[in-house]
């Protein structure tokens, strides 16, 4: 019986950071990094669906290659039939029973020990599945794979404890009690190609709080996501606890959106399939048991703002690191600056000599600080808009790109002079920055520009040396950001320190790695049990 979530005398490992390897060169952590990457190059994977614990192979299989040499298959995946969506969703079912009747401190174990697995034995093996797959540098791998996704296990666990401690008023006449049940149905989870941390928390923290989870992971992550399944079920997963299931996203979504049983979604990636899930859900309202909770984490258009009063090396750091790491494909990535005219001589300067000295290529090299981007559609999709910039506005540095061997796009700065230009405005997902210098004295009207300019909310940064500047900013902007930052670039949120998520067009701001976003995957019951129950019907001065 788990209704007792909570008695109070057992307590998590009290939480913290995981510490990010440096992987400096002929490091001990870097030989052995570089063993994996070598054998894992050469490896080839099968994946298969997976069902109730049980590996599936249909036969009509996909490819997973490596961004940086896209003529090199690291594996391939079977894909999912309509007959096995319907198969996965009565897995969960049946493990349904099992799973939420454990206490929940035996499955903050599973994910606590998942934690330590990645922490130690399995680490290389993630980080190289992103390196390779993902096309991330070492570093990017390391704070993503291995010590973002160690975080959301570690401290999701703490974060449930706190939830489940919360409890009404009582007094000696009754007890009241609340019972965090899990959601009734199945948690369809559907993770995107950028952070295999976010492919192994979506499923996991549902799961965490006594859900069944069905993981379409994407299919531009396969490897890390596979190799993040078979940690889990080394940590201790139940079979059907978590049930993986790879293929065709539309075919899948149709089915698991329609179902009955749907209990919620837990979804990141872009803006446009998020409103297609949602209508899809509206459209299907009175077929559900519950309201199913829709939690999604979208698309950005983050911005940097500079006042005259900022630093402009730490500018110039903050637009170049904002913008290119991870070749700009992280849904935080600074993608368009506000730089005073006077200040952007300076800045441009600064900028350009840092891009001269950035290197670009495949990750095994670890000098890279730039790779490729993920896919041909992301190449193609970045290519039109640099080659629409070479016209509409000035190429500051960069422009260029290739795809001969990986889908490798210059970092690039853009610069316009109309604010409204569609790189001011459009998500581009790519190590692509537009700037727009603005008069010195229109602070205010440009941060009411930055603020007007694109549907989302997702990240931002302020740099200024004037409190009362940052003051002005902070309220002008205090709806334009779910994630803020003064004086700092506008990505890299660390768990149990950022919690993370935007509004408006950036999602439902349910901050993943954090209480809020468990509460979501809790339906409370109230239990008021009275001691001395009346035994009169009237009221006591009706006589
Ligand atoms: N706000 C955040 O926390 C956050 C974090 C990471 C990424 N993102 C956003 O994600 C996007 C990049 O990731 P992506 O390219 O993987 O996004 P995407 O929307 O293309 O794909 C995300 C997931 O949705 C699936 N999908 C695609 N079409 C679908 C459909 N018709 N029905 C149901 N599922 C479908 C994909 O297979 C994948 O699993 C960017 O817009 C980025 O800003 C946001
Ligand atoms: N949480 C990450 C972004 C995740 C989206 O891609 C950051 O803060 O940079």
């Amino acid at each position: 019986m788990s209704f007792a979530a909570f008695d109070g005398t057992r307590r998590v490992p009290v939480a913290a950071n995981e510490p990010v390897r440096t992987y400096a060169p002929h490091s001990p952590e870097t030989k052995n990094l570089k063993l994996r990457l070598d054998r894992m190059a050469t490896e080839q994977v099968e994946i298969p669906i997976v069902i109730g614990g049980r590996r599936i192979h249909t036969g009509n299989t996909g490819t997973v290659t490596m961004p940086c040499d896209h003529h090199h298959v690291l594996a391939t995946y079977h894909k999912a039939t309509p007959e096995l969506v319907h198969e996965a969703i009565a897995a969960s079912a049946a493990a349904s029973a099992e799973w939420s009747s454990w206490r929940w401190e035996d499955r903050a174990a599973v994910f606590l020990r998942a934690a330590e697995l990645l922490t130690t034995t399995w680490r290389d093996t993630i980080n190289a599945a992103t390196m390779l797959g993902q096309a991330k540098t070492v570093h990017q791998a390391e704070i993503d794979a291995a010590c973002e996704l160690i975080d959301f296990w570690r401290f999701n666990a703490q974060f449930a404890q706190d939830l489940y401690a919360e409890q009404p008023l009582s007094d000696h006449t009754m007890w009241n009690q609340l019972d965090y049940r899990p959601l009734e149905g199945f948690v369809y989870a559907v993770t995107p190609f950028n952070f295999t941390a976010i492919g192994g928390n979506l499923p996991g923290a549902p799961a965490l709080m006594g859900n069944v989870v069905i993981w379409k992971p994407s299919a531009t992550a396969l490897l890390s996501s596979w190799y993040t399944m078979q940690l889990l079920e080394e940590a201790g997963l139940p079979p059907g606890v978590i049930n993986f299931i790879p293929g065709d996203a539309a075919m899948i979504s149709d089915i698991a959106l329609a179902h009955r049983d749907l209990a919620g979604v837990h979804f990141t990636g872009s803006t446009g399939v998020f409103n297609s899930m949602w209508k899809t859900i509206g459209s299907n309202m009175g077929t559900y048991k519950s309201y199913p909770r829709i939690v999604g984490e979208t698309g950005g258009k983050d911005f940097i703002v500079v006042h005259p009063s900022a630093d402009p090396q730490a500018v110039a750091v903050g637009i170049v690191r904002g913008a290119f790491e991870y070749q700009g494909q992280k849904c935080s990535a600074a993608s368009r600056a506000y730089v005073p005219k006077s200040m952007w001589p300076d800045v441009k300067a600064r900028c350009v000599a840092m891009m001269a000295e950035m290197k670009q290529g495949d990750v095994r090299d670890f000098s890279n600080f730039v790779a490729a981007v993920i896919d041909q559609k992301a190449f193609n999709r970045l290519k039109g808009y640099l080659d629409d910039a070479k016209t509409s506005a000035t190429i500051v540095a960069g422009g260029g790109y290739d795809d001969s061997k990986g889908w490798f796009i210059e970092p690039t700065i853009v610069e316009t002079s109309d604010p409204k230009h569609r790189m001011l405005c459009e998500e581009l997902f790519g190590p692509v920055i537009t700037i727009h210098p603005y008069d010195d004295h229109a602070w205010r009207e440009t941060l009411t520009l930055v603020d007007t300019t694109s549907p989302y909310a997702l990240t931002g940064a302020i740099f200024s040396r004037d409190r009362g500047a940052v003051r002005e900013a902070m309220s002008v902007l205090r709806q334009s950001a779910g994630n803020l930052y003064i004086n700092d670039k506008p990505t890299g949120a660390v768990v149990g320190q950022q919690p993370f998520g935007g509004a408006r067009g950036s999602g439902t701001n349910d901050k993943a790695g954090s209480k809020l976003n468990l509460m979501r995957w809790v339906s409370a019951r109230n239990i008021k049990e009275t001691f001395s129950s009346p035994l009169d019907w009237k009221y006591p001065f009706l006589g």
